[in-house]
């Protein structure tokens, strides 16, 4: 296993009994970011803290860029990290911050060392603050000099642990938008960890969705929201998450109250508890009945990001979530008309996707 990136190979982390990574196979391409997204306790500190050597594996290995660094420190791993509270040196500027790791680097002469700090300080866009001090700027600015520090000896990986968390809504974006064009300027595989999808969505060429210690799929962001391989990433990513409906097998095909045609059952069907899952803001509501709509009850209705409304529904003892631009006055108890468009039905086998 001689490839460039980070490759985690069969790594399980113990604490004691609990097991808090759980034999995770995975490889981190060369050049890629990824995000690891999943629950509180999921495991992605600890797995990103294996990668950094702040945390050695139970059992397995890691290898970054060809080479085992399982036993190896953290210094010695030639990696960049970017926590959620840097240590910043107050009394420096944002230049002298910056030069800071290169000084241990004896490869480099004053004026290599200079040049690499100018084009740092223009990646983050604070060329015109290098004289300012760290208390003197924003908080968004602040991590994106502790981004500069941490990308400037241009290590091949750079890690990144919740580091937009203390950085207030507006700036994040610009921050995101940064972390993205320096990994891409300086092509370094990132590994971010956060538990906010949509920085996730917006950041990562791949998601590592995690659960339990465990990876449930790694894949796009596109591919993960339209596609997710199991209920739970359904139902983790979105806001509101995917709606799930029971459905039983018949010779004509998938039945459920809810839908007034029954569905082609797909040919890999087994015998085990088969739902379907649609996107909220995949169904289709209209006020009059319309071809394959079902009733249903606005049981409450919220108004959503964007004047989108948010409505839970109640429908033949089902409960589903709507969410609609199309229907600017809908109240709770109104009676509304609804409809599953057979295209966007995924058909779950006990948790797990089929079609
Ligand atoms: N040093 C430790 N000793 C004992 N248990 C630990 C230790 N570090 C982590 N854990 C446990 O391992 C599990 C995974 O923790 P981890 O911090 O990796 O989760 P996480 O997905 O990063 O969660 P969060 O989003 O809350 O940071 C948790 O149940 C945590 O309590």
């Amino acid at each position: 296993m001689s490839e460039a990136g980070i490759v985690i190979d069969g790594v399980t982390k113990r604490f004691g009994s609990f097991t808090a990574v759980d034999n995770l196979t995975l490889t981190f391409a060369d050049g890629e970011t990824a995000c690891l997204l999943g629950p509180s306790g999921c495991g992605k500190t600890t797995l990103m803290r294996m990668i950094a050597g702040l945390e050695t594996p139970t059992e397995g290995r890691i290898i970054i860029d060809g080479r085992d660094v399982t036993n190896l420190r953290p210094r010695r791993r030639n990696i960049g990290m970017v926590f959620q509270y840097p240590v910043m040196y107050q009394t420096l500027s944002v230049r002298e911050n910056i030069a800071l790791p290169l000084k241990r680097d004896r490869s480099l002469s004053a004026a290599e060392r200079k040049k690499r700090v100018d084009e740092v300080l223009d990646v983050i866009d604070l060329a015109h603050r290098a004289d300012a001090y760290i208390d003197e700027l924003d908080a968004g600015s602040r991590q994106k000099v502790a981004v500069g520090r941490s990308v400037a000896r241009q290590t091949k990986v750079v890690l990144f642990d919740e580091p937009t968390t203390n950085v207030e809504v507006n700036a994040k974006l610009t921050l995101i938008r940064t972390f993205k064009e320096i990994s891409r300027r300086l092509k370094q595989t990132a590994v971010y960890v956060t538990h906010d999808q949509t920085e996730a969505m917006t950041l990562a060429d791949k998601i590592a969705l995690m659960k339990d210690g465990s990876i449930i799929q790694y894949d796009g962001p596109t591919a993960l929201y339209q596609k997710p391989a199991s209920e739970f990433g359904g139902w983790f990513l979105g806001n509101p998450g995917m709606n799930f409906i029971p459905a039983q097998r018949t010779e004509a095909g998938l039945v459920s109250p809810l839908l007034p045609e029954p569905l082609d059952a797909p040919a890999k069907l087994g015998a085990g508890k088969v739902r379907l899952g649609i996107r909220p803001e995949q169904l289709l509501a209209r006020t009059e009945p319309f071809k394959g709509s079902v009733e249903a009850k606005v049981e409450d209705c919220i108004v959503g990001i964007a004047g989108q409304l948010l409505a839970r529904l109640s429908v033949a003892s089902e409960t589903v979530k709507l969410k609609t631009g199309a229907l600017p006055n809908l109240r709770a108890q109104d009676t509304i008309h609804i409809g599953f468009p057979p295209e966007d039905l995924l058909v779950f086998e006990d948790g797990v996707r089929v079609t």
